[in-house]
């Protein structure tokens, strides 16, 4: 039987003034990128080997073995099936794990891909075919209990000894301990370890070696690792993330992955090009982060906006029939900057990949000239993107009422798993931090004369001085873009100024960074935020557009960057860059944009391509029968099993029963 649509969504649908699948298109790389990416979706959403009851509710431990047991069988499949490239295996996988991962996905996204990046031929002949094949599990065991951020200052030791040709590792104090590594605690045999490396007393930084943990036959801890689960978390209940402290455990010189730089049998240790290029999977990683937050977001908005369209609350006006939310404007204002956010930064994760790709292809045949410019780029779009999308999510789950806190709605989660991004392979303020270091050395070559390229090519360019009193159009995409360029390149110029005025005043070099700190975040998230706006102009420009697609995300690339210039309308108005007039005009027209794009705020989020199946969201349905499978969920709950539960007869009778006796 046909499923009835919700008569709202239905209209919402037939009055949008595009067709989605024109922009679907745009999103995902043309017709053919689509139509594949539908096939491995459907295959993988209608495989009964992936069918389970709700993860929400199970316990912790039944997660994790759901997970895993789910996440061999796809393993197996897309082996059988030879899905092997990149968005297949990506559109696969997301449709089997939808809003979950499971305990073995470190092993694909850090410890082969540091296998890749990190290992000589021979080495990667002896562990990589293993680990492609999953004859081992690996994880990427770096981050300890006392540190995390300060990669430097980790503890854990590999100490060289030349007559046996072997590394002695160890957890030298408790805050050595590794914590934290996804998949350590009860599932990999391997990890890569970061560890100080030692020389005949000697420190020479961080290195990454290669692990056994476990027992390849009983999968019992190896002599001298202690290892286990970290314990429950705010949210990645299905991921067993672990602890590990090695106690004198040895292992050959050749465990020390060694393509960039190496320890010789006498203990001559043969430098790296830049040290730097040890946290080459980190940046790896950074880069996929802008992308998959886009997409979180865009789940998020598709959920809440769908159900803003279905849901009716109170009078607009007295008598009348109850509106549907979405028609409350600070609805609007509270869906429609992150949809168009989540447009901005899917366009963004598209070009950072781009990126990625050219400059480790570059940083593979030897030049290392790009990876300055690779890490500021990916560490400021990493923390953007993914803070944008964690304050995003959590709007759209507010914006969802009541039914945005039952898990039936998909939003707590999507949103419990997706925040680490925010914080694990490098925390938001830490790496914004990495990105205004390279835009204050950046200016300085600039004010030495220097032409500048890539992302900060901007800062050698006269800054536009401003003209009090003129007009300006406040939609007009060039007026916003330079509106950004001019905001970036004035708080990097008076960071740095504020950097030598600190030092100029007495302080060193770390005490006067500390100091201006806070203008950093700030210069680093301002030239970030020009990067998505111009990035998000410059996809318009592509001549190919249907008009009736550009006209709707010329829209969005206009409310994308007016609701940035509102929202810090300081830092725009601080040097009379722009005027209270453009800031009041600003305003108006997000006004007037989102009346606009009411109509066609279904159709944009249909456009994102979320299947009922990947959603995982009773709220966010494309039929849009919210309330009859709300009742339906609530009553698959495991409490509603008896009509009584057993707790009665145990606590709650003898208790009443007995205040009863009393009365
Ligand atoms: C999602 C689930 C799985 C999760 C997994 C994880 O979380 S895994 C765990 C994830 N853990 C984390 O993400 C930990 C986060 N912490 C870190 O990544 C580092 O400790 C740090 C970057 C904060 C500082 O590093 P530091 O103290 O060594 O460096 P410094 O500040 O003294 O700067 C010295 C120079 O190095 C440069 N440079 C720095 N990084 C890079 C790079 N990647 N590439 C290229 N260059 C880089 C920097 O620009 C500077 O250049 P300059 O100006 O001299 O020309
Ligand atoms: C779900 C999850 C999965 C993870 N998976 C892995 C994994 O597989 N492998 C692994 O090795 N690690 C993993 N991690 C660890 C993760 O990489 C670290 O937690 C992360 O890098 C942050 O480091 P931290 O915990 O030391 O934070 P801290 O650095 O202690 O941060 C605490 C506060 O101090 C501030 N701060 C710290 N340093 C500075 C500074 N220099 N300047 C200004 N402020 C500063 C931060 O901004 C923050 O507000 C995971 C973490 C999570 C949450």
């Amino acid at each position: 039987m046909a499923t009835r649509m919700n008569p709202d969504l239905k209209k919402e649908r037939e009055s949008a003034s595009f067709d989605p699948e024109k922009i679907t298109n745009f999103l995902y790389g043309g017709p053919e990128k689509l139509r594949r990416k539908r096939e491995l979706e459907s295959l993988a959403l209608n495989d009964p080997d992936f069918q389970h009851e709700d993860l929400n509710f199970m316990s912790r431990e039944q997660q994790y073995e759901t997970q895993l047991k789910k996440g061999i069988a796809m393993i197996t499949k897309m082996k059988e099936l030879n899905i092997t490239d990149f968005w297949d295996q990506y559109y696969y996988t997301t449709a089997v794990l939808v809003s979950d991962g499971y305990p073995m996905s470190v092993h694909e996204r850090m410890f082969l891909p540091t296998l890749r990046g990190q290992a000589t031929e021979q080495q990667k002949e002896k562990w990589l075919k293993m680990a492609e094949n999953y004859a081992i599990v690996g994880t990427y065991a770096q981050t300890e209990i006392g540190h995390g951020t300060f990669v430097r200052g980790l503890e854990t030791t590999a100490t060289f000894d030349p007559k046996t040709q072997e590394f002695i590792l160890n957890t030298p104090t408790l805050s050595a301990s590794k914590w934290w590594p996804g998949g350590m605690g009860k599932t990999s045999n391997y990890v890569v370890l970061m560890a100080q490396l030692y020389i005949r007393g000697k420190s020479y930084g961080v290195h990454p070696f290669m692990l056994q943990i476990r027992s390849l036959e009983d999968h019992k801890p190896m002599p001298g690792v202690t290892v286990g689960d970290i314990g429950p978390k705010f949210g990645y209940d299905f991921m067993d993330n672990g602890f590990l402290a090695l106690n004198n455990v040895r292992i050959p010189r050749e465990n020390m992955l060694k393509k960039y730089s190496r320890v010789e049998p006498d203990g001559t240790y043969v430098k790296p090009p830049s040290t730097k290029l040890t946290y080459g999977t980190m940046v790896l990683v950074r880069a996929g982060i802008v992308m998959s937050s886009s997409r979180v977001l865009a789940r998020a908005v598709t959920i809440a906006t769908r159900y803003s369209c279905v849901r009716r609350q109170s009078e607009m006006k007295p008598g009348h029939p109850e509106p549907q939310v979405l028609d409350y404007v600070t609805q609007q204002y509270k869906l429609f900057p992150n949809l168009a956010a989540a447009y901005a930064f899917w366009l963004t994760g598209q070009t950072m990949m781009s990126v990625y790709n050219k400059s480790s292809s570059q940083i593979e045949k030897g030049d290392i000239s790009v990876l300055p410019e690779l890490h500021a780029l990916s560490a400021g779009l990493k923390a953007l993107s993914s803070a944008r999308a964690d304050v995003g999510m959590e709007e759209c789950r507010l914006a969802c009422g009541g039914h945005g806190y039952s898990h039936a709605s998909g939003l707590p989660r999507l949103y419990t798993n997706s925040t680490p991004a925010a914080t694990a392979e490098g925390e938001h303020v830490v790496l914004m931090l990495q990105t205004a270091r390279y835009l204050m050395k950046s200016y300085t070559q600039s004010v030495q004369g220097e032409k500048l390229a890539g992302s900060v090519a901007y800062l050698s360019g006269v800054q536009p001085v401003p003209v009090a009193g003129r007009t300006r159009n406040m939609l007009d995409l060039g007026v916003l873009c330079d509106a950004y360029e001019h905001r970036a390149a004035r708080l990097v110029r008076e960071a740095a100024e504020q950097l030598r005025s600190e030092m100029q005043a007495g302080k060193d070099q770390a005490d006067a960074w500390n100091a201006t700190s806070v203008d950093l975040l700030k210069a680093a998230t301002a030239h970030s935020q020009y990067f998505v706006v111009r990035n998000f102009a410059e996809r318009l420009t592509d001549t190919t557009l249907d008009s009736s697609v550009f006209a709707v995300l010329t829209r969005l690339c206009q409310l994308y960057a007016l609701h940035g210039l509102v929202t810090n309308s300081g830092d725009f108005l601080e040097d009379d860059y722009l005027t209270g007039a453009d800031i009041r005009q600003a305003r108006r027209h997000i006004n007037t944009l989102m009346a606009k794009l009411r109509p066609d705020a279904v159709a944009l989020v249909d456009a994102f391509d979320y299947p009922d199946g990947i959603l995982n969201s009773i709220l966010g349905r494309y039929d849009g029968n919210v309330y009859e499978h709300l009742l339906e969920w609530a009553k698959a709950s495991p409490l509603n099993i008896t009509d009584v539960h057993q707790s009665y007869q145990k606590y709650l009778k003898p208790f009443l029963q007995a205040n009863r006796a009393k009365l």
